[in-house]
């Protein structure tokens, strides 16, 4: 009688912790693209690769041979179709790993009230540019990002690197002010660049109402480390936008506490 080899069953603790080490990145891969087209492409990689390992662990010579081919290229084949999540993936293991950490806990211990003063301070012109945009049905889209990529955000926008204040947030986004169309990037504390053309996202599952403006605003937390206010046109709605995801109608409380985390 033809007997089963299960000797590839044996574990070890490195082992488990392989495979936990491993499932923990999908998962974390598989969030980054959550709800975008990408996920489908992601699922199906996936699939094949894991067909691939049981084909292989049974030694079925003709079909491994051919997954084989699938899975060599896979990796490949991923940098090219995940350009824009393989970015943000690197941007966040780079992010987590650098001294902005342990900043952040020195400041926890010795600065955090000082800080969050300042922090304020910082924000409130933004918040009020927000509320008066809001009252006025200006149409604004405002994005922060953690590090300013020149080649990304410069090639489309007029260069400013102007003070935060709420008078020229507003007067940039005046319907008349030329440079009202398209973005206003915000990093290192100033205003470093109005009317920026930013990526659109390609996700399927908006809301209708959501236009150019919101898909920007998403588009740009999709590629980058950097949240986004959109503020509506048409309905005065303030949303806010983080790492590919979108929070529709919040308050100015809400604003003033994502903004004291992520600005
Ligand atoms: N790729 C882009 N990058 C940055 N801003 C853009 C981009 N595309 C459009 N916009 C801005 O969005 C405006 C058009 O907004 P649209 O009405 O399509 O958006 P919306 O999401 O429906 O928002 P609203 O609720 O304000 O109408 C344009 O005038 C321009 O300022």
């Amino acid at each position: 009688m033809h007997s089963f080899d299960f000797s590839f069953l044996k574990l070890g603790v490195f082992d488990v912790l392989d495979v936990l080490l491993v499932a923990f990145i999908v998962y974390q891969l598989y969030n980054l693209i959550r709800g975008t087209i990408a996920a489908n492409i992601f699922i199906g990689f996936m699939t094949i690769y894991l067909l691939y390992m049981v084909v292989d662990a049974l030694h079925m010579k003709l079909l491994t041979g051919i997954l084989k081919r699938f899975a060599d290229v896979g990796i490949i084949a991923i940098i090219i179709v995940f350009q824009q999540e393989v970015r943000r993936f690197l941007l966040l293991v780079g992010k987590n790993a650098s001294l902005q950490r342990n900043k952040a806990w020195w400041k926890y211990f010795f600065g955090k009230a000082e800080d969050e003063k300042n922090n304020y301070a910082r924000i409130k012109p933004i918040i009020d540019a927000c509320k008066s945009m809001k009252q006025t049905r200006t149409g604004a889209l405002i994005v922060f990002a953690k590090y300013y990529d020149e080649q990304f955000y410069q090639n489309s926008c007029e260069v400013l690197d102007a003070k935060i204040s709420k008078r020229v947030l507003e007067s940039i986004f005046q319907k008349n002010s030329p440079l009202h169309d398209g973005a206003v990037v915000i990093a290192e504390n100033k205003i470093k660049s109005a009317s920026c053309i930013l990526p659109v996202t390609e996700k399927a599952d908006l809301p209708a109402q959501f236009g150019l403006r919101h898909r920007a605003g998403i588009g740009v937390t999709e590629a980058n480390d950097a949240s986004a206010i959109i503020v509506s046109e048409e309905t005065g709605e303030i949303s806010y936008a983080k790492q590919g995801r979108i929070k529709m109608d919040i308050s100015f409380a809400e604003l003033e506490k994502l903004l004291n985390k992520d600005f």
